[in-house]
């Protein structure tokens, strides 16, 4: 909200409608409740094409051919080993440790290792991203499996990005449909214009570090429950509730405190989350496979109770959440799936920022004392 006083500069509290750069990674087009990556639909993105398509498109401007897909799944596939070192710095980790706390200390630890550390050139930072592209599901794997006192499994080169995060994590690669609906997800995760971690990560490139640093910096951005911890929070709040017939009493409980319900609202969207239909599908697929309607079901009564109660719609973070725990993902895994996906279009971002650089500073409005003069100790109270 806007807040001026007489002497006070106009101040845009939490960059409320604020543009602060031009971007061509995406576009969201919130009065049409939809949402395009370099001029495709995200919707017929989610149809017509792989993860890795995406990928590469939102990486290089135009959607890969039959080679140039190859060259760059092998090119991912051959980066997905993670050091002897880096296995032992995961092991270390507190067991209890977020899985969110273990990326970021991981990727930040990806950038001490790096064989470019302090090359920021574009090329650099491009293989650099590719790295932390293909080495983020080992890293999210081998904590969470060590938390659990488990092996680590080693990434296949033979499988999909998705099937190897399966692969990884859960040690089995599931059916098709799933992991139709699991990659859908990671294309509808990937890009989203200046949301927090995104300008996270273009701010801390604007100061001309590398990559690593800006990562590890979204990462950091992404966990917080009004951002990318919110599909955690959502699959919490659907257990919580337990059964569909308790969701309009919960809710209405919610309503009396005055209290967030996660997984509605959006900055941006103020009539509907244009991902959410995809997802939404996808996910009432995996409840029929799992032959389990019920997280659904308390869903589809709690977007009609908001609707009806409050006119706020749902975002991408609530149909994901019961989505990816009908996968099979245990819940501390959402917010790192959605890290997976996301260094796409971080890296994206990153590149763009790096090719028209300038140092993002904005101004403070001061609103403490006057200037006074520094007492000596013996006359401060
Ligand atoms: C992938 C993603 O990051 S999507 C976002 C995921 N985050 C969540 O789901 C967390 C829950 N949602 C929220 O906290 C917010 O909607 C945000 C942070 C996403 C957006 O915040 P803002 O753009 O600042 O929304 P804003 O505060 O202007 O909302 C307008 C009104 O709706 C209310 N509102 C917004 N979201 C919610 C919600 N989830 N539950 C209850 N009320 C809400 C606000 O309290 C506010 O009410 P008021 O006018 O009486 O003060
Ligand atoms: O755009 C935002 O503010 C949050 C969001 O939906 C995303 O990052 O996908």
């Amino acid at each position: 909200m806007s807040q001026t006083t007489t002497d006070q500069p106009e101040v845009r509290k939490g960059l409320v409608g604020v543009y602060a750069d031009t971007s061509a990674v995406s576009k969201v087009m919130p009065e049409t409740n939809s949402l395009t990556y370099r001029g495709y639909a995200v919707q017929e993105l989610c149809e017509e094409c792989s993860f890795e398509e995406v990928a590469y498109l939102l990486w290089h401007g135009e959607l890969p051919n039959q080679a140039q897909l190859a060259a760059f799944k092998e090119a991912e596939a051959k980066e997905r080993p993670i050091s002897e070192t880096l296995h032992k710095v995961i092991a270390a980790f507190p067991r209890d440790a977020h899985p969110m706390d273990a990326i970021r200390t991981a990727v930040s630890f990806l950038g001490m290792e790096d064989p470019e550390a302090g090359d920021v050139s574009d090329a650099a930072q491009r293989r650099k991203a590719m790295r932390l592209f293909a080495k983020i599901p080992t890293c999210i794997a081998a904590a969470h499996r060590a938390s659990k006192g488990q092996e680590v499994v080693a990434p296949d080169p033979r499988h999909s990005f998705a099937e190897n995060l399966f692969h990884l994590v859960q040690g089995k690669v599931p059916a098709p449909e799933v992991v139709k609906s699991f990659d859908v997800s990671l294309i509808l995760y990937a890009e989203h214009t200046f949301n927090a971690s995104t300008f996270t990560a273009r701010t801390v490139s604007s100061t001309g570090a590398d990559i690593h640093g800006a990562i590890t910096a979204a990462i950091a951005a992404l966990k917080g429950p009004l951002h990318g911890g919110a599909n955690e929070a959502v699959m919490h709040m659907l257990k919580e509730i337990g059964e569909p017939s308790k969701a309009a009493e919960w809710l209405k409980g919610k309503f009396d405190h005055h209290a967030l319900v996660m997984g509605f609202g959006h900055r941006v969207y103020k009539h509907g989350d244009s991902r959410v239909p995809t997802m939404t599908k996808y996910a009432e697929k995996m409840a029929e496979v799992v032959g389990d309607r019920r997280w659904m079901e308390t869903s589809r009564i709690l977007a009609a109770e908001m609707l009806k109660a409050k006119n706020i719609h749902p975002n991408l973070d609530f149909p994901t959440g019961p989505a990816y725990y009908l996968m099979g993902w245990e819940i501390p895994l959402f917010t790192p799936i959605f890290v997976a996906s996301r260094i796409t279009g971080w890296a994206a971002h990153v590149f763009e920022q790096g090719a028209d650089n300038r140092l993002i500073r904005p101004l403070s409005a001061y609103t403490g004392l006057e200037q006074r003069p520094v007492p000596p100790m013996s006359q401060r109270g």
